[in-house]
């Protein structure tokens, strides 16, 4: 684990303020959109395009499986290819070594992630993330932020592959962000919070709110099929991602074990339903999770001991038909 010094890279553990942890902001922040203009934020000319991008992830990170899941819902997976790295995160941060479960650097056989940020910015410093989009006609990284890759793959390649679902329609809008805005913190960056706390303090506060979030969550979705209602949305997405990942990790590694998501009902329930949607199983990889997590973290647990357990079959037939569904929206022209 370390970062990127001025373009050379350093091993060094998170840093963290009075015990709590503090995730580095992502960066690169440019957008794919239609027609190149520009999007939010960054620079314009990253025009959506058939094969032209590429897409760097951890099978093990959520935040990069928020980015594979839209990548398959949306059709994108002829015109986006993939580099998975090793599920080890060790002194050399993200590598590309196939003999840990890498596919290889897909473009030009790097080693090293961090080979990525440097020739996209030779004296680059800060953290080396996944996921990463890169940008092989100008050699860029588009954006390393997942909420914003996720924000393009819903509609940016929507003229090339005429798949109209759309995740965070206009109408949902306010009642996602809203969403999202409560649920990153508590829970997605929480289990972290918790995980990575230096001090009892930091480790409590992280604790206290993540299972004040979850208790929410559970009474919301006893009466919603979805976060945001009756439609499956980005809010479910990027929530899944972290709790498909609880039981088998958060629980023990991160010391999140005041209740785990099999004891609530309607989470349980609603992690299923996602889990069994077309196309979703297939980015769910337990080997990446588990021996990342407990690999690649020697400061909270030095031996890399992976533990055998649990034992969980998310295929077990779900309880959310009964409450009223219409799935993913979908636009008008799909
Ligand atoms: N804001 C980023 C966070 C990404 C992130 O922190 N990814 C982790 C893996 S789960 C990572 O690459 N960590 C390496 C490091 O911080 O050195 C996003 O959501 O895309």
């Amino acid at each position: 684990m370390g970062l990127l010094v001025e373009g050379r890279w350093q091993d060094q553990w998170y840093e963290s303020k009075d015990g709590t942890f503090q995730r580095e902001q992502a960066q690169r922040r440019h957008w794919v959109t239609a027609d190149g203009s520009a999007g939010p934020s960054g620079d314009s000319g990253f025009a959506a395009e058939a094969g032209r991008y590429h897409l760097y992830v951890s099978l093990a990170c959520p935040w990069a499986h928020r980015t594979l899941i839209l990548r398959k819902l949306k059709g994108l997976e002829d015109l986006i290819d993939v580099s998975v790295v090793s599920y080890l995160m060790l002194e050399n941060g993200w590598t590309f070594d196939k003999a840990h479960g890498s596919t290889g650097d897909k473009l030009d056989n790097l080693s090293f992630l961090h080979q990525r940020y440097t020739a996209d910015t030779p004296d680059y410093t800060g953290r080396v993330t996944v996921p990463v989009l890169w940008d092989k006609r100008q050699q860029r990284i588009v954006n390393n932020e997942s909420a914003e890759i996720i924000r393009m793959f819903n509609s940016a390649f929507d003229g090339l592959t005429g798949n109209g679902l759309d995740l965070y329609p206009e109408h949902l809008r306010r009642d996602i962000d809203a969403l999202n805005e409560r649920i990153y913190p508590a829970v997605n960056n929480g289990v972290y919070r918790a995980g990575f706390a230096t001090t009892q303090a930091a480790y409590e506060e992280a604790f206290d709110r993540l299972f004040a979030e979850l208790d929410w969550l559970e009474t919301l979705l006893g009466t919603r099929r979805y976060l945001a209602g009756e439609y499956l949305t980005e809010a479910d997405i990027r929530l899944f991602t972290t709790i498909i990942r609880f039981d088998a990790v958060y629980f023990g590694h991160f010391k999140c074990n005041l209740r785990r998501i099999a004891d609530y009902p309607n989470l349980s329930n609603w992690l299923r339903e996602l889990y069994q949607w077309p196309g979703i199983a297939e980015t769910v990889d337990f080997t990446h999770i588990q021996d990342h997590y407990y690999g690649s973290h020697k400061t909270i647990n030095p031996n890399g001991i992976v533990p055998k357990g649990p034992k969980q079959d998310f295929m077990v037939a779900h309880d959310r038909g009964r409450l009223s569904g219409e799935g993913i929206w979908r636009g008008a022209g799909d």
